[in-house]
């Protein structure tokens, strides 16, 4: 299937500041798929060009095979965007402003049935202002989808929520996307990014640095092992730091862990037979997306609940 979000070489800079250097990436029909990144990466800059809300310095964008700058309105009919502040009036109320937001539509997504997706039927008449931080953001989801896009953009869509508010807005966008809708969304959060995406663009100081789903970036490249070990005695690293099929050794103690490429198992326990060296409680090393992510970009992500 043809790619409903294509992001070839896209550059951004305001001033001498490059907000965004390179970035590649497809989004295909029915995919989430999260841009995770830093503050400041970049993130925000890709997706509102990928709105046509933000004008490219180079390379090029196109949404369901549009140019977004050169068709706004086909643009405004099929993608809805939550954006990182929902700015409403502050009397208006939860069904008002669907109902408001639905009038902007030919064919809008039903109001009723959009509140009973996102929780909101019992909050219809509270005013914007005396929404809890979750409500709002709901409400925002709920705008983004009034229109009945085929692509929704979300960004930083559980920032400032509390842990519960944060699973509860998880759960909505699985029941979002089993409607059919492309969803890409914007996140620091690791574990965000991996309990709702199919794919994961990692961006770090404007450019792409992983693109996978998951399980591949946490698999890490094809070429690439790890495992654990644990020694007799403790072992001088440099033992084995010098075998080709060797890239790193951490160790702790009798405990060491080493990564290098598809035979570095059986490498290190022949050399270690070489030392009469008989390793225990051999274990391969599954790495987390943090792990990816510290890699890559060479800090950790943003951990934990946000502030
Ligand atoms: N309108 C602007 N004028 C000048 N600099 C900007 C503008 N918008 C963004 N920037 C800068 O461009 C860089 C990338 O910003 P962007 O908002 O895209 O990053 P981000 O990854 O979305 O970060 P955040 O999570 O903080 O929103 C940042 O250094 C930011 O300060």
């Amino acid at each position: 299937m043809e790619p409903v979000i294509e992001v070839r070489h896209l550059r951004k800079t305001y001033g001498d500041k490059v907000a965004v250097a390179d970035v590649s990436f497809d989004v295909h029909p029915g995919e989430i798929v999260a841009v995770l990144g830093r503050n400041g990466a970049g993130k925000t800059t890709t997706v509102e060009t990928v709105a046509g809300l933000r004008t490219a310095d180079g390379g090029e964008v196109r949404v369901l095979g549009v140019d977004p700058q050169r068709h706004p309105e086909l643009i405004r009919e099929h993608v809805g965007i939550q954006l990182q502040e929902a700015k409403l009036p502050p009397k208006i109320t939860v069904a008002e402003a669907i109902e408001l937001y639905a009038s902007f539509y030919a064919e809008p997504a039903d109001g009723q049935e959009l509140l009973a997706l996102l929780g909101l039927t019992e909050h219809r008449d509270k005013r914007f202002d005396r929404l809890s931080g979750g409500l709002q953001q709901r409400l925002s989801i709920a705008l983004a989808l009034v229109g009945n896009p085929r692509i929704a953009i979300l960004d930083e869509l559980t920032t400032g929520l509390d842990p519960q508010a944060r699973r509860e807005t998880w759960a909505l966008i699985d029941g979002v996307r089993r409607r059919g809708v492309t969803i890409l969304l914007v996140t620091h959060f690791m574990d965000e990014a991996e309990h709702l995406s199919d794919r994961v663009v990692v961006i770090d100081g404007g450019r792409v640095v992983a693109d996978g789903t998951p399980a591949e970036l946490a698999a890490g490249s094809a070429d690439q092992r790890s495992f654990r070990m644990t020694t007799p005695e403790v072992l001088d690293p440099a033992l084995l730091r010098d075998l080709p099929e060797v890239t790193d050794v951490v160790a702790h103690g009798r405990e060491v862990e080493v990564t290098g490429t598809r035979r570095v198992l059986p490498a290190v326990v022949l050399e270690l037979a070489r030392h009469d060296v008989v390793p225990d409680d051999i274990t391969t090393v599954r790495r987390t997306l943090e792990d990816v992510f510290l890699e890559v970009t060479g800090s950790p992500s943003t951990e934990g609940v946000p502030a």
